[in-house]
């Protein structure tokens, strides 16, 4: 497959450089910046050298819809919006790691991004890429929507439950933590190593993008009404995320029916863990595309308190579109994906 990368210079850009080096059915064949046209990518990331030394190319969706089998769109909210709709021609595939396409409407999007996304045509056209989940629909598309990273994380840990009926939907508490990574490479007061070192904070409470994103797809897979109160936090790390979520188990629901309902959702599929009465740690799933998943029922209070965890770059936006691009293109989930994770 040749393969374009928009937004090649982002932490996301420079993971699906990472993986799409190794995978051994890809070739990238041009990698576009917006502002680090004309520069190599070594000189962007020396640890690139002798690896991948390709320039950085002017943004052109002509030359990537004659020249790419799928382009990755790796930039800020508010970008591919505009862009999708210059490449949406001929047998090229859309993989999109940004927001814009992900909620339902227009309307939706700009109001919890507060930027303009592309038209409702467009919105129509994309499907939902949470690949443990929404297969078949992922082998047909041309436009992907891949999942937010803490999505992916939360709709992991929840979904199972929701769909065998033995949670209360609108009772959902999601307590989340991010490495720095999530916030990409640009520069901010708020992820500059002094204000993030020794540290811990939430932000954005009730109003953080991603909510509408769980609420719309636990209802859209499940077909049941989803509230949720989420609470992201920034943590001194690089990389991963740990997802708590806690749920009020309906009544006479017992601890074998939840270990049943996530054995049955997660049969055959590669890169989810479960590790029922675990503690895990983001370290045990550093670099890989793994999400771990831990359940613990509270028979004192009546709750179940589920952890998630992954590498937010991973399988969180960088691995996890790779993942939908060998469904896209009919290759096995985990070509170019099964590596180990880093430990320690
Ligand atoms: N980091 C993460 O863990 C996750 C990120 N995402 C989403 O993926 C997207 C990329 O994130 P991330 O890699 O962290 O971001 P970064 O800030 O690290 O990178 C952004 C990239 O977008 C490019 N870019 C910036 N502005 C424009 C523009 N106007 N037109 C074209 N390209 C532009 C930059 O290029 P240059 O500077 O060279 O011009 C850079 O390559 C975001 O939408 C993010 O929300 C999703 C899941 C997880
Ligand atoms: C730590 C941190 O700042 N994380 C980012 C994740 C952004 C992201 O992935 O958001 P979209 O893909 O939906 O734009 C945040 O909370 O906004």
């Amino acid at each position: 497959m040749n393969i374009s990368i928009i937004g090649a210079t982002g932490y996301s850009g420079v993971e699906l450089i990472r993986l799409l080096l190794t995978h051994p059915e890809a070739n990238i064949v041009a990698v576009y910046s917006n502002s680090q046209t004309g520069k190599a990518m070594q000189e962007v990331y020396p640890h690139l050298t002798h690896i991948f030394t390709d320039d950085l190319a002017e943004i052109d969706c002509g030359r990537i819809r004659n020249e790419a089998d799928v382009v990755f769109i790796a930039t800020p909210s508010g970008v591919s919006g505009k862009l999708v709709p210059q490449l949406m021609d001929g047998k090229l595939k859309v993989i999109d790691v940004s927001g814009d396409f992900r909620l339902a409407t227009p309307e939706l999007y700009t109001r919890w991004y507060g930027k303009e996304t592309a038209e409702q045509e467009y919105i129509d056209q994309a499907v939902y890429g949470l690949s443990e989940w929404n297969a078949d629909a992922i082998r047909e598309t041309k436009l992907l929507a891949n999942p937010g990273c803490y999505p992916t994380a939360t709709l992991l840990s929840l979904l199972p439950l929701l769909k065998a009926d033995l949670i209360d939907g609108k009772s959902i508490i999601v307590d989340a933590k991010s490495g720095v990574t999530g916030a990409g490479r640009g520069l901010s007061l708020g992820t500059h190593f002094c204000e993030v070192n020794e540290s811990i904070s939430a932000y954005k409470v009730g109003k953080h993008q991603h909510t509408p994103e769980i609420e719309q797809t636990l209802t859209q897979l499940t077909g049941k009404e989803a509230v949720i109160s989420f609470t992201p936090h920034l943590v001194p790390m690089n990389r991963g995320i740990l997802t708590t979520a806690y749920a009020s188990l309906k009544e006479g629901v017992t601890a074998e029916q939840v270990a049943e309902a996530y054995a049955d959702a997660y049969e055959g599929k590669p890169f989810v863990r479960l590790r029922p009465g675990a503690y895990p740690k983001t370290k045990e799933v550093y670099g890989s595309n793994y999400c771990d998943i831990a359940w613990h029922v509270d028979e004192r209070t009546g709750r179940v308190i589920v952890l998630g965890v992954i590498d937010n770059v991973v399988k969180g936006a960088a691995g996890q579109a790779v993942q939908n691009m060998n469904l896209m293109f009919g290759l096995p989930e985990t070509t170019g994906l099964a590596f180990t994770p880093v430990y320690p």
